[in-house]
């Protein structure tokens, strides 16, 4: 479980997140939402413990995250960075085993265990294919697939991911989301994920955390609060809600009707 007391976020002038008080349990899956500059991200690497808060705190597993031996914190929590860079010739599989090391308290070598881990979650992304291939060869997307595979491989009880979709198509946002939401039901796994696409969102999670853009911020069950005049003060423009069969769709209103 993270928790977040009276959490509160700065760039500049600007409060980002005012006096966040929330919690995210085991078998959730939160989408973080907001406008461009929000502070989505900032937030993200707060919760990571990245970054440090400006006012109040976070912590995991009921424990204070600043501070945290790393190696005990990268057990307990994973994180998709909005983007990377690959500056050395690593095979896909390579980058996928580092992040098992958490687990070698005393070996540096990966065993049996770490690469049947890598290789199941390379197969969970349809990438393993691509295993012994140097890092730097792949596309934008097949590169975040691999990167989503080392998130599932570290396999911690918590999962925070900017825009996992970032780059995927369209059949790979589907699975990609379809996956995560698997792991937090069936693995009772906790996971938090920025998003823009509202349908995705929609699809996938099952709490909603919005950021206003003023420091304000909304959270709830995603029924409570993925509701189109919610929404649309959210991102600054009117949001439209559909049914269609048994499905909402979200689609951007007439800016100039309202
Ligand atoms: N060092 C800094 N000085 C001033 N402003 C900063 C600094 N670092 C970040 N910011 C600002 O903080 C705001 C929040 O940034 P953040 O990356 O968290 O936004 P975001 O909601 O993730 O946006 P996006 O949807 O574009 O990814 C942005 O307006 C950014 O320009």
């Amino acid at each position: 479980m993270i928790e977040t007391s009276s959490l509160t976020l700065r760039a500049g002038e600007r409060t980002l997140v005012d006096a966040l008080t929330w919690r995210a349990w085991p078998g959730q899956l939160w989408c973080v939402i907001g406008r461009n500059g929000a502070g989505k991200s900032t937030l993200l690497r707060t919760l990571a413990g990245i970054r440090a808060p400006d006012g109040g705190s976070v912590s995991i597993g009921g424990c204070p995250v600043l501070g945290r031996d790393p190696a005990e914190l990268a057990r307990e929590r994973s994180f998709l960075a909005q983007s990377r860079s690959d500056a050395f010739a690593y095979r896909v599989i390579e980058t996928v085993l580092m992040a098992r090391h958490p687990y070698h308290a005393d070996r540096y070598w990966e065993g049996s265990d770490d690469h049947m881990a890598a290789e199941q979650a390379l197969a969970a992304l349809d990438v393993l294919h691509l295993a012994r291939r140097d890092v730097r060869t792949l596309s934008g997307g097949e590169r975040q697939r691999v990167a989503i595979a080392a998130l599932l491989a570290q396999d911690t009880p918590l999962m925070l991911l900017d825009e996992p979709a970032n780059a995927l198509d369209l059949a790979h946002q589907v699975s990609v989301m379809r996956l995560l939401s698997r792991v937090c039901r069936e693995q009772r796994k906790t996971v938090i994920m920025i998003g823009h696409d509202l349908n995705l969102a929609h699809s996938a999670a099952s709490d909603a955390l919005l950021l206003m853009g003023d420091g304000s911020w909304l959270a709830g069950s995603v029924g409570e609060v993925m509701q189109p005049p919610i929404l649309g003060r959210c991102l600054g423009h009117p949001i439209e809600m559909l049914r269609h069969g048994e499905r909402t769709v979200f689609i951007a209103g007439d800016a100039t009707t309202t």
